[in-house]
């Protein structure tokens, strides 16, 4: 699903290249931790994912399409198909939970009455049944994460990226929000998420990707954190 080629990324004005020649493939379906240090490279993987930014050499694949070549409307199916988390509290403050993960479906244009169905069943399906209607600053960091999960993954998409989403949470809440992952990742969807949390890469046993100074240095089936 899922191929980066020989892949290299340099910034502008910058000196050292952020990423060096990274080869990997990732298959649909699969759960992917990017593990490294800080400044590593891990965020830059993720935003060529979602072609934020672009390789300077090299190919990012993403369901045999080169991204790179993609054309506006392609580019925006491929955007569609990606549920993003981001470790900032980025909800909707004057938002309750239920018009934060319905505001996904309306900026695709799907109807009110497509919300009311699904809306509901999401927020249950991460643990927030009955408290649809609170506001993020009246839920918990852990919570507030569980509706942000909800509203990446409410468009069933192809992929979940999820940059360093247990950041500033404890460590048992840390792990919940592991479980739910696991419980998206079960359904199909392919997740791949940035961390420097050794304890839920330990517990969850997943494939593990580690990047030193931009250079993929390991890539272990059922990894740990090492
Ligand atoms: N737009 C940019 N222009 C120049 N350099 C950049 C840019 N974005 C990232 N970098 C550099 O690329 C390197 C890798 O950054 P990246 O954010 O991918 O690392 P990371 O492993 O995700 O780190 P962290 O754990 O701190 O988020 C860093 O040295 C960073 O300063």
């Amino acid at each position: 699903m899922i191929t980066f080629s020989h892949v290299s990324l340099v910034f502008p004005g910058t000196r050292r290249a952020t990423l060096s020649n990274l080869s990997f493939e990732i298959a649909r379906g699969e759960f992917a931790f990017i593990i490294g240090p800080t400044g590593s490279g891990k965020t830059s993987i993720i935003r060529l994912l979602m072609r934020q930014v672009e390789a300077t050499w090299g190919t990012v694949t993403v369901n045999n399409r080169d991204l790179s070549r993609a054309s506006f409307r392609q580019f925006a199916n491929h955007r569609r198909a990606i549920g993003f988390m981001s470790q900032e509290y980025e909800l909707a403050y004057n938002r309750t939970a239920y018009e934060n993960v319905a505001m996904t479906l309306e900026l695709l244009g799907k109807t009110k009455a497509l919300a009311r169905r699904v809306v509901p069943e999401m927020l249950e399906l991460v643990g927030m049944g009955g408290r649809e209607h609170h506001y993020p600053h009246e839920l918990s960091g852990i919570d507030q994460r569980r509706v942000m999960a909800a509203r990446a993954f409410i468009n069933q998409p192809l992929m979940l990226l999820a940059d360093e989403p247990t950041a500033a949470v404890d460590p048992d809440s840390a792990i919940e929000l592991m479980r739910l992952f696991d419980r998206i990742n079960r359904t199909g969807t392919t997740v791949i998420m940035t961390t420097t949390d050794a304890n839920i890469v330990n517990q969850m046993r997943r494939r593990v990707l580690e990047v030193e100074r931009g250079k993929l240095v390991r890539d272990q089936a059922r990894g740990v954190y090492g």
